[in-house]
C-alpha cells in the first residue's frame, strides 16, 4: 500500500450556526495496550444526519465507532484519550454513568444478534428493565419501533415467535427497532449489512433513511455505493487517522486528497 502522510489530510468544519452537532470528537486517541490504533481524530456528526465511516481493513472505523459509546471500556487493556463531546458533556470522562449514557447512544453490531426470546419481548426487555411496566405502553412502543423499522406489517401477527425465527434482514431490522426502543438520540451501526443479501440491504438502507428524520446515525460501511447511497457526510480512515472528511458527494466524486480518491476509486483495500 503507497503511503500516506497524515498531515495531507482535509477536515470539513460545521459551522455551529448553521450545523447542530450531536457528537463530536476532539484529538481522540485509542491505544490497545501499548499499540495507538487511533491517532487523533477530531469529527463533528450533524444532528438528523447519516456519516459513514469508511476506509480500508484495519483503518480504525470500528475502534473509534465502539468509543463513541465507550465500547471500548469492555475490552482489556484499552486506554482512549481525548473528548467525546455530546450535549456539553465529556462523555469519556470517569464520572460518567456509562449505562444512562448508552440509553442515548445505541448501537446495532455488524451479525444481527436478537435474544432467543420472542419479538415482543426482544424489544421490551430493555425498558422493562428501566422500569416501564404499563402493558399499553409497552405494546404500544412495540408497534411504533417495529414501524420505524419496517418491519411491522411483516410481523404484526406472529409477535410471540421467537425472533430467531426471522430471516437475517428481519432480525437485523429487530435489532435496529430494540436499539431505538430506548429512544436514544444518536445510532452507531457497525456494518450493520455486511451479514445480508442485497435485498435485506436495500430494506436496511431504506430503514436508515427512513430514521434520520428522528435519529443522527453514524455507521462503518465496507460498501462503498452504500455509503455513497445512503449518507450525507463522510469520513475516510486510513491506518488510525482521518485524512478526508466532508459531505459525501465530494468524497465520491471530488475527493480532495489523494488517498482518499485512490481508496475510493478502489485502487487500495
Ligand atoms: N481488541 C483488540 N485488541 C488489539 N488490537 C485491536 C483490537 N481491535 C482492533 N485492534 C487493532 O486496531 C486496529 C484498527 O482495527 P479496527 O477493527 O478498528 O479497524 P477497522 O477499520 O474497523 O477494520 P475492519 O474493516 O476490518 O473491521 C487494527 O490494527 C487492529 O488490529
Amino acid at each position: 500500500m503507497q503511503n500516506y502522510s497524515a498531515d495531507d489530510k482535509f477536515i470539513r468544519e460545521l459551522d455551529p450556526k448553521d450545523h447542530e452537532i450531536s457528537i463530536s470528537t476532539e484529538d481522540l486517541h485509542v491505544f490497545y495496550g501499548e499499540s495507538e490504533a487511533i491517532h487523533g481524530v477530531s469529527l463533528p456528526f450533524e444532528r438528523f444526519k447519516i456519516t459513514a465511516l469508511i476506509g480500508a481493513s484495519g483503518s480504525g472505523k470500528s475502534t473509534y465507532l465502539r468509543s463513541l459509546n465507550r465500547m471500548n471500556d469492555n475490552i482489556d487493556g484499552t486506554r482512549v484519550t481525548g473528548k467525546i463531546m455530546y450535549r456539553d458533556l465529556d462523555i469519556n470522562s470517569q464520572n460518567i454513568n456509562v449505562y444512562e449514557m448508552r440509553k442515548h447512544i445505541g448501537m446495532v453490531f455488524q451479525r444481527p444478534n436478537p435474544f432467543s426470546k420472542s419479538i415482543y419481548d426482544n424489544i421490551t426487555f430493555a425498558p422493562k428493565r428501566n422500569g416501564v411496566r404499563d402493558k399499553e405502553t409497552l405494546d404500544e412502543l412495540v408497534e411504533t419501533t417495529l414501524k420505524q423499522a419496517a418491519l411491522w406489517d411483516q410481523v404484526k401477527d406472529g409477535l410471540g415467535q421467537s425472533a430467531l425465527s426471522l430471516s437475517g434482514g428481519q432480525q437485523q431490522r429487530l435489532c435496529i427497532a430494540r436499539a431505538i426502543a430506548m429512544k436514544p438520540d444518536i445510532l452507531l451501526l457497525d456494518e450493520p449489512a455486511s451479514a445480508l443479501d442485497p435485498i435485506s440491504t436495500s430494506t436496511v438502507e431504506d430503514t436508515l433513511l427512513a430514521l434520520k428524520d428522528r435519529y443522527t446515525i453514524i455507521i462503518v460501511t465496507h460498501n462503498m455505493q452504500q455509503a455513497a447511497r445512503i449518507s450525507d457526510y463522510t469520513a475516510f480512515f486510513h491506518l488510525g487517522n482521518v485524512l478526508e472528511f466532508d459531505e459525501t458527494s465530494n468524497v465520491f466524486q471530488r475527493p480532495k486528497i489523494t488517498a482518499t480518491e485512490d481508496y475510493v476509486s478502489g485502487r487500495f483495500g
